[in-house]
């Protein structure tokens, strides 16, 4: 749990890369040392101030691009900020971009040392943890191989296993973990809920909303180096899609395609079929979505679609008319469109509705995720998305030896 101690504060920071404009090589020669005519200051970061706290666990997250990377490199001190300010306290390790931390000519082995002790590890304590890092990063055969010839998810678990061992009050991840095969991030995860337990700081790079939401208790959106949210990770995944659905209209509004803008998901709501919206979903209910629709130009063969998130963002159930195999008549004034789904049996928690208004082949015409709500109430026999009654049986003391 956060604590009110600050390990990390950021004052106004602000980080401008200078971007050579030349296209071509002759041209960067031609250039070379010239004036600055042909560079254009580009600004990854502006005029960020964040204060994180001794145990929390922050999720940053944002559109490709949007400066989480960088922001990662400043707070741990990778890159120097333009401006502004960053100060930070107790042990720190970083699991940043592949390649960095790590020598490609010297072995896996050479290399733990080496990186444990830029993490401020002596010798000592390094032959204390180094078969635990070897252990937990599971390449040992390859321990004595230069890493120039690993792959990068050997790589990522060495470089892991590494960071975790040095004893830091603050980890920081990019999205690195994304590398590893699923067992070894479910391995890395599982460490950084222990982590979380001893009261340590965690800061995390990811496109994984389900990641944030489940891990974390605190997220940053970032747009365009900017600071777009910061608060609660549940309303950061919503702040973020509608982030994105904000930048999908105005592309394609850029593109002249404004047909895509010329659709709209208008409202929808949700309730057990006999009961008032906002009274909790039973088990057996039969759920009703009711959803409006419009289009400006009118619009034919068009599909509706539905689909149920849990509270971590994981898709639980979906549909459309078109799997339904309805045909819609043509679209252009408001038109409700109700979903029925029968004898529902959802497991205790809140669940969220996405409404979209589709194209007949597919394309997203607009997309109103999280646009209703609904409640399952809670049960004691079991978790998870499924309400189901278990039975269990002692089945007796089982003779081994046959
Ligand atoms: N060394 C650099 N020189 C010039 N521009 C850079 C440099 N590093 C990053 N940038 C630019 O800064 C911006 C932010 O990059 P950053 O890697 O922080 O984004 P990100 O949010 O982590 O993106 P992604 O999700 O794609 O990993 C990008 O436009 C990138 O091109």
């Amino acid at each position: 749990m956060a604590s009110n101690v600050p390990v990390v504060r950021l004052e106004n920071v602000s980080k401008r890369f200078v971007i050579r404009k030349e296209k071509s090589l002759k041209e960067r020669i031609v250039n070379a040392g010239r004036s600055a005519k042909f560079k254009e200051d580009f600004w990854a970061l502006r005029d960020i101030s964040l204060e994180i706290n001794a145990g929390s666990s922050i999720g940053l997250i944002g559109p490709n691009g949007s400066g989480k990377s960088t922001l990662l490199k400043a707070i741990g001190g990778i890159i120097e900020p333009s401006t502004g300010k960053v100060e930070r306290r107790g042990r720190l390790a970083a699991l940043l971009e592949l390649g960095a931390g790590f020598h490609p000519d010297l072995t896996g082995r050479e290399n733990v040392y080496l990186n444990a002790s830029i993490l401020g590890l002596t010798t000592k304590q390094t032959d204390y943890y180094f078969d635990d890092i070897v252990d937990f990063s599971g390449i040992e055969n390859f321990i004595d191989t230069q890493v120039k010839f690993y792959s990068s998810g050997m790589y990522v678990r060495l470089a892991f296993a590494v960071a975790i061992h040095v004893d830091p009050d603050l980890l920081l991840v990019d999205e690195v973990l994304a590398v590893g095969d699923e067992a070894f991030q479910r391995k890395c995860l599982d460490k950084i809920r222990q982590f979380q337990s001893e009261g340590r700081t965690i800061i995390l790079v990811t496109h994984s909303l389900g990641q944030v939401t489940e891990m974390c208790d605190r997220a940053v959106l970032l747009s365009e180096g900017s600071v777009r949210f910061d608060g609660a990770p549940q309303r950061a995944t919503v702040e973020f899609r509608d982030l994105l659905e904000d930048r999908r209209l105005e592309d394609a509004a850029s593109h002249g395609d404004d047909s895509v803008d010329a659709g709209r998901v208008l409202s929808a709501s949700v309730r057990a079929e006999g009961r008032a919206e906002g009274d909790a979903i039973e088990p057996g209910d039969d759920l009703v979505i009711s959803a409006t629709f419009s289009h400006r130009d009118g619009l034919e063969r068009w599909v509706a679609a539905v689909q149920i998130d849990s509270v971590l963002g994981q898709a639980v159930y979906g549909t459309t008319t078109k799997r339904m195999k309805m045909s819609l008549p043509r679209l252009k004034d408001a038109r409700t469109i109700e979903f029925t789904i029968r004898d529902v049996h959802f497991g205790s928690g809140k669940y969220f509705v996405n409404v979209s208004l589709m194209a007949h082949d597919g394309t997203h015409l607009h997309d109103r995720p999280q646009i209703a709500s609904f409640d399952v109430p809670y049960y004691d026999l079991a978790a998870g998305t499924l309400f189901a009654v278990p039975e269990i049986a002692d089945i007796g003391v089982v003779d081994q030896a046959r």
